[in-house]
């Protein structure tokens, strides 16, 4: 069975002095989850916003009653240091933890105050969300190659599988840029090895490019720009949900 259409508008183009009313505004317009932007200034060339206003957000938006259930809070972490936040963003209300493998590696403090040398690995943090309590998902950058993962999901313990994988569709730090047709084929090769698999696309998605990304096979679809800077949100979150749709009705 295909996995659902999830519709998870980017954030980072709302409108950051009403940030509470536009996030609980796009969920009443048909959106599925949020997609939380976090950017550390080393991991990307940007900064956005950290624990303090996820919760103050959270206020805004109902927790989901369910795992991957409408309000869910997709996390992207944009960050150098991903161990050292995931309690944290749990206690802010995070609820999917989706850092970048290409930081996975970087030493494991579990804390902002705590000291480690020691190193990490994908499947050891993906297990370490998973034991806070939220799911886990693992993102790549457009230079990063797709082959790194099949060790990762194919893990015999469970809980060092992924629950979702996002394929950047731009290099990330910013909204509003190109989408890079060049990065679908990951999202073809990984719907065809798992056809249950959470796959996520971000960066560029919009009317006029969800078809090319449902054809690969993507379900979860991140949308800013094309979402806040529409003259009607709700009709182009309904329109990305239908193109994911027409393609699971094709399987
Ligand atoms: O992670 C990122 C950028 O790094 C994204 O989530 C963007 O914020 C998506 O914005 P649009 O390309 O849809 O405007
Ligand atoms: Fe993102």
């Amino acid at each position: 069975m295909a996995p659902k259409a999830i519709i998870a508008p980017s954030i980072l183009s709302a409108d950051f002095a009403s940030l509470g009313h536009d996030c609980s505004k796009t969920i009443s317009q048909g959106a599925d989850w949020l997609h939380v932007d976090i950017m550390d200034g080393h991991f990307v060339p940007n900064l956005t916003w950290g624990p303090p206003i996820v919760a103050k957000i959270r206020g805004h938006v109902d927790k989901p009653t369910e795992a991957y259930g409408k309000g869910t809070f997709d996390c992207h972490m944009m960050i150098a240091e991903p161990k050292k936040w995931v309690k944290e963003f749990k206690k802010a209300g995070c609820d999917l933890y989706c850092f970048h493998y290409e930081a996975a590696f970087s030493t494991a403090a579990e804390s902002p105050e705590a000291k480690s040398d020691e190193k990490t690995s994908p499947k050891e943090l993906i297990k370490y969300i998973h034991n806070q309590g939220m799911l886990a998902g693992i993102a790549l950058k457009p230079a990063t190659s797709v082959d790194v993962l099949w060790e990762i999901l194919e893990s015999e313990d469970p809980k060092e599988r992924p629950d979702m994988v996002l394929i950047m569709t731009v290099e990330p730090g910013f909204g509003g840029q190109k989408f890079m047709a060049s990065e679908l084929p990951k999202v073809q090769e990984l719907r065809k090895r798992y056809p249950e698999l959470n796959i996520e696309v971000d960066g560029g998605l919009g009317p006029a490019t969800i078809d090319q990304a449902a054809d690969a096979g993507a379900n979860v679809i991140v949308a800013g720009s094309a979402v806040f800077g529409a003259q009607d949100p709700s009709e182009v979150i309904a329109l990305l949900r239908e193109a994911v749709e027409k393609r699971n009705g094709k399987l």
